[in-house]
């Protein structure tokens, strides 16, 4: 089954054509990653999947919905993490818990999404003492607290040391497991070819190349992620 449909995609802002005719799937249970540059479209296209915009062309079909005529039902089965994402510095992580938990109509138990998150220890701490990892880990948790049928992380590590960015990835290998389509969106290689299943590379509002990490790497006669999409820049300037 196909979690995530998209068909060429279009939208501008003024003469910039920010996405620009992108097409993609996205199987049920598997991590999708979309890399690329600053610029390159990404969060635009997630905000239209999330229905925060609406395209001016292409259609979108997620969970088998149109997410701009049906944001507020597709909302209950979408979890996101959003690079704007932040919380009141005062809220209290079991009070975000218990909040976030009760905008949905079936939510996970947030107790156990907290123990799982390793949040419990901090959970009297508020959103403004914790640390950079701390706030991500509360984010992610904060996305998934509804129980999810498709959640959307938008640049999840920017910001974070090496220590925290590792855990992190671990947490979305465990995600991965539990079999939630998984969005991940980053303008990290590295980490986009570790975690995920597929990846669409974007540049300038197009998909220049998309499969699995091995394939493209394969296809460019690279050794990495990064090295194919230089050589896929080169190939298109
Ligand atoms: N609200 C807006 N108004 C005008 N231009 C916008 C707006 N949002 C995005 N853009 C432009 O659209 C293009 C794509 O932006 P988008 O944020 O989707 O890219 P991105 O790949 O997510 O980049 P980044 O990695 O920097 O977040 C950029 O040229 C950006 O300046």
């Amino acid at each position: 089954m196909e979690a995530i449909e998209v068909t060429d995609l279009r939208k501008s802002y003024g003469d910039t054509n920010a996405v620009d005719g992108v097409t993609f799937t996205v199987h049920a249970g598997q991590t999708f990653g979309i890399v690329g540059h600053n610029g390159a479209g990404k969060t635009t296209t997630v905000e239209c999947l999330l229905g925060l915009k609406r395209p001016d062309g292409g259609t979108l079909r997620v969970l088998g919905r149109d997410p701009a005529r049906e944001r507020r039902a597709l909302a209950q089965r979408i979890g996101a993490q959003l690079q704007e994402s932040a919380l009141p510095d005062r809220i209290k992580v079991v009070e975000a818990l218990r909040l976030f938990a009760s905008f949905y109509h079936r939510p996970a138990d947030w107790r156990q999404v907290m123990e799982r998150w390793s949040l419990s220890p901090l959970a009297r701490r508020a959103y403004g003492d914790l640390s950079g990892g701390q706030k991500q880990r509360l984010m992610l948790a904060l996305a998934l607290v509804g129980d999810p049928e498709v959640v959307v992380l938008d640049e999840l590590t920017t910001g974070l040391d090496p220590v925290a960015r590792r855990e992190t990835w671990r947490l979305v290998g465990d995600l991965k497991r539990s079999g939630t389509t998984v969005v991940l969106v980053s303008h990290y290689f590295d980490e986009t070819e570790a975690l995920c299943d597929k990846v669409a590379v974007f540049a300038r509002g197009r998909v220049k190349a998309m499969g699995t990490p091995d394939e493209i790497i394969a296809r460019t006669g690279t050794a990495s992620l990064e090295e194919a999409y230089f050589a896929l820049e080169g190939t298109t300037r």
